[in-house]
């Protein structure tokens, strides 16, 4: 018999979302009986307590008997239960100074840690994640900031409605001006993107079209990898190259600023990649875009004026076109940007649920295998107190450096 415990979110502010619904639990007894599910009591979580004991879930304080814990966000240092195997995005991979502390102690406590954003198919591409609720959240974000900034429609706010169901019928009858929309990437963030666009009723165009005509209806252009950069020699793309030496590749979105309203952004983005435009473009006359969803909320990255997180309950700021300052949403001299850092929460019960859905069809398996598994090897930064192989890069991280 194996035990999963669902912990309660302790990072703040408090994240609504769980890795497993109530339905996804019950499911599971009926079709892996020897896992047992428990959920630790919260006040803060999408589904609250009494549904999973509806499910015929147990709903405990007391995690300690439980052999795997699964949670959402990072979980705090003294929070952590020694010796016990953790699933978690632990935002450590990248170094990232803000969570050395924690994998420190992860090691410390001799726990083993194995990160959901690890989890990766054999060509790489990432396994689960919560992107395409992101892309959802963050794309109606977007348009509703420009229906503020221009007055030509309104928009609810997504967590005004209890799901994704509920928010598609606010859309009904909403009539969108004839304007230019910029959907970039190509993963799970853009897709969620390119449903809210097909929802809206946007009509797709292609890049060629979208640069050079005018449109009377609302258009938006879907800008992958090949259409957005081209290596500095041969002028060619290849996706394989690029993730290879992306250094040596220009970014060629700079076109698309003269005729684009709103840029969505899904693109995945580090240092050495080519940003969007610079950041002094926004001051150009010919800059014409007056709304961006930096749904990928890399702060100065791809889009050089994302200025760092904006939050669900204050999604939008402005940044000054002459100074390069943040700014209150909205005002004449200003670029609107919507850069949210925990988009899903705003739709938390959808999310949890397409999050769930891919841990039990892609990961269950494998994880309660008594066999070696390649994926679960793969995602477990450390094991038992230890840095796993393919991980030795964070070392001099692990040792506090
Ligand atoms: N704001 C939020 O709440 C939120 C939520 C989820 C994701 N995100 C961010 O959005 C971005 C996109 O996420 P996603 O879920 O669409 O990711 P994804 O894994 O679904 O897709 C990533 C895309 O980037 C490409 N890619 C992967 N590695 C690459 C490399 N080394 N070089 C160039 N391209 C590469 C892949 O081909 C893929 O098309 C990420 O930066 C992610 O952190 C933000």
């Amino acid at each position: 018999m194996i035990t999963i415990g669902l912990i309660r979110e302790g990072k703040i502010p408090a994240d609504a979302r769980v890795a497993l619904t109530p339905a996804q639990c019950k499911w599971i007894r009926t079709h892996h009986p020897h896992i047992t599910v428990k959920v630790q009591q919260s006040a803060t979580r999408c589904f609250k307590d009494a549904e999973y004991v509806a499910a015929g879930v147990t709903v405990t304080e007391d995690m300690h008997d439980c052999d795997i814990l699964l949670g959402i966000k990072e979980v705090p240092i003294d929070l952590l239960i020694p010796n016990k195997t953790y699933l978690f995005f632990s935002h450590t991979k990248k170094l990232q100074p803000y969570n050395q502390k924690l994998l420190q102690a992860i090691i410390e406590k001799n726990i083993t840690l194995i990160d959901y954003e690890c989890l990766e198919h054999e060509d790489g591409a990432r396994i689960i994640g919560f992107g395409f609720f992101a892309g959802i959240v963050g794309a109606h974000n977007g348009m509703m900031a420009y229906g503020n900034r221009t007055g030509a429609f309104k928009l609810v706010r997504v967590n005004s409605n209890n799901s994704f169901q509920h928010l598609m019928h606010t859309y009904f009858g909403l009539k969108i001006p004839p304007i230019k929309i910029a959907v970039t990437g190509s993963g799970r963030v853009a897709h969620g993107v390119l449903e809210i666009m097909n929802l809206l009723g946007i009509h797709e165009v292609e890049p060629e079209d979208y640069l050079a005509k005018k449109y009377v209806y609302p258009v938006y252009v879907h800008l992958k990898g090949s259409d957005l950069y081209e290596h500095k020699v041969t002028g060619k793309y290849s996706r394989s190259d690029f993730h290879d030496h992306p250094e040596q590749y220009n970014c060629t979105f700079k076109q698309y600023t003269a005729v684009t309203d709103i840029l969505m952004n899904g693109i995945y983005w580090e240092q050495k990649i080519d940003r969007l435009f610079d950041l002094e473009a926004i001051q150009s006359p010919q800059f014409n875009i007056q709304t961006i969803a930096d749904i990928t909320d890399d702060m100065g990255g791809s889009v050089p004026c994302n200025l760092g997180d904006s939050t669900i309950a204050e999604p939008v700021y402005g940044v000054d076109k002459n100074t390069f300052e943040k700014t209150l949403p909205y005002l004449p001299t200003s670029v609107d940007v919507m850069a949210v850092g925990n988009l899903p929460n705003e739709l938390p019960k959808d999310a949890s649920r397409y999050f769930g859905e891919q841990l039990i069809k892609h990961v269950f398996t494998d994880l309660f295998s008594d066999k070696p598994s390649r994926l679960i090897h793969h995602a477990t930064i450390v094991k038992a107190g230890k840095l796993n192989d393919g991980y030795a890069y964070m070392q001099a991280y692990a040792e506090g450096k």
